[in-house]
């Protein structure tokens, strides 16, 4: 079933295709969707959890739409503003506030009266702001900088952030109060690896688009190209898959598209080739600044030699000793929640979708591809071995 789903004022953002579709194919994207669809005609505030360009934001769209509120949907990033700036930007100011505040503007809250307002990386979102948004939220009216003047407001707060704010509040970044106050109804969106069932839809929809956009008729993906797709691992998520749609789109137009084609997936490919132990991009996870993060590139280099030693000597028992220390070093990473940390080690989707699920932090139905157990070859980037090729 194709899950295009249309907003009803789709042509007022011309310019953006975000604004016009939503595809959710993965069963996963489906009951996502699902609760949205019941959480969006609620007043309730929502809190959306996401790695970067997972579509936060296109969800926040979508449940302001789907509410009851006429007023104008205002987005808003909290990491864009220093701290001084994002108060006057949130709540306004009179004139002669400070300086420079030659005139009295209204914020974003004001300007959201009637909507909804969407404050993106809510996270970063310095203390002394948290404690005034908490007031906000509370009482329903904002008092302008400069002013005494209470304004009474009726905006609904969508709230999201890509990392974990129960451990920013374990940490003291982020009110307890807050969190709780915010958190009435949590969306989490899954990184797009942990959801194939989109990624093609996905490519396709967003070949359609930018097809048209340009001009091109009769472009299509090719099987390679889609085997491409489906192999990536997509740390930029959507926003590069989209990208990398639109940027194959110019290099070969009105044509097939082949995998090579599909350049920066080609270029990441090429790079972890050149250097296997390298880190991944920087992923948004509650674990990221943790001393595990930092020993995880000398653990996998080791692992790495091990393994490279073991296959010389043709020495199994050394080989399966350390794919056993690797599988029990990622279970403990996924048992505090390190997902993405895990995912630092090298090993394959599989296997981690295996430990997720032993540890019910997968859904059942997630696990459909059977477990190829090639977590070595992936900590050898390509070098693939097999157990049975070490008897
Ligand atoms: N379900 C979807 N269907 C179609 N397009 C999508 C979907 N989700 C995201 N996109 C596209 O991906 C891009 C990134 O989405 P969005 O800006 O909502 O992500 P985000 O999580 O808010 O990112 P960031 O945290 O970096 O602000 C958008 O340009 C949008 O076109």
């Amino acid at each position: 079933m194709n899950q295009l789903l249309t907003f009803p004022d789709a042509g007022k953002h011309a310019l953006s295709i975000r604004a016009k579709a939503l595809v959710f194919e993965d069963p996963q994207s489906q009951a996502l969707l699902a609760r949205l669809d019941q959480v969006a005609p609620t007043e309730a505030t929502v809190v959306i959890i996401g790695e970067t360009g997972t579509g936060k934001e296109l969800l926040a769209r979508r449940i302001h739409q789907g509410s009851a509120r006429r007023g104008p949907f205002v987005a808003v990033n909290c990491g864009a503003f220093s701290e001084s700036l994002i108060d006057a930007e949130l709540f306004g100011h009179e004139s002669g506030a400070f300086t420079g505040a030659s005139q009295a503007r209204a914020g974003w809250f004001e300007a959201a009266n009637g909507g909804s307002l969407f404050l993106d990386e809510i996270g970063d979102l310095p203390l002394a702001l948290q404690v005034k948004l908490l007031r906000v939220l509370q009482e329903r009216q904002i008092v302008r900088i400069g002013s005494r003047k209470p304004i009474e407001l009726d905006v609904r707060l969508i709230a999201a952030t890509n990392v974990d704010l129960r451990d920013a509040v374990n940490a003291g970044h982020f009110r307890a109060d807050l969190y709780y106050r915010l958190s009435v109804a949590t969306l989490e969106l899954r990184p797009l690896w942990e959801r194939p069932g989109d990624i093609l839809p996905l490519a396709r929809h967003f070949l359609a688009s930018y097809a048209k956009r340009l001009g091109i008729e009769g472009s299509t993906l090719t099987p390679g190209a889609e085997q491409a797709l489906l192999a990536h691992d997509w740390p930029g998520n959507i926003r590069e898959l989209e990208n990398v749609v639109h940027y194959a789109l110019i290099v070969a137009p009105a044509a097939a598209i082949h995998a090579s084609d599909l350049q920066s997936i080609q270029r990441s490919a090429r790079s972890r080739a050149r250097q296997p132990v390298a880190l991944p991009p920087a992923v948004a996870d509650s674990s990221a600044s943790t001393p595990e993060v930092a020993a995880v590139p000398t653990l996998r280099q080791m692992l790495r030699e091990l393994l490279l030693k073991s296959m010389k000597l043709n020495q199994p028992l050394l080989f399966e000793q350390v794919q056993a220390t690797l599988v029990c070093t990622a279970f403990e990473f996924c048992h505090n929640n390190q997902v993405q940390t895990a995912r630092l080690l090298g090993l394959s989707r599989n296997v981690l979708r295996t430990l997720l699920k032993q540890h019910g932090l997968l859904a059942a139905h997630e696990d459909s591809s059977p477990d190829t157990g090639d977590f070595a070859a992936d900590l050898l980037v390509g070098q693939p071995v097999a157990a049975s090729s070490m008897a």
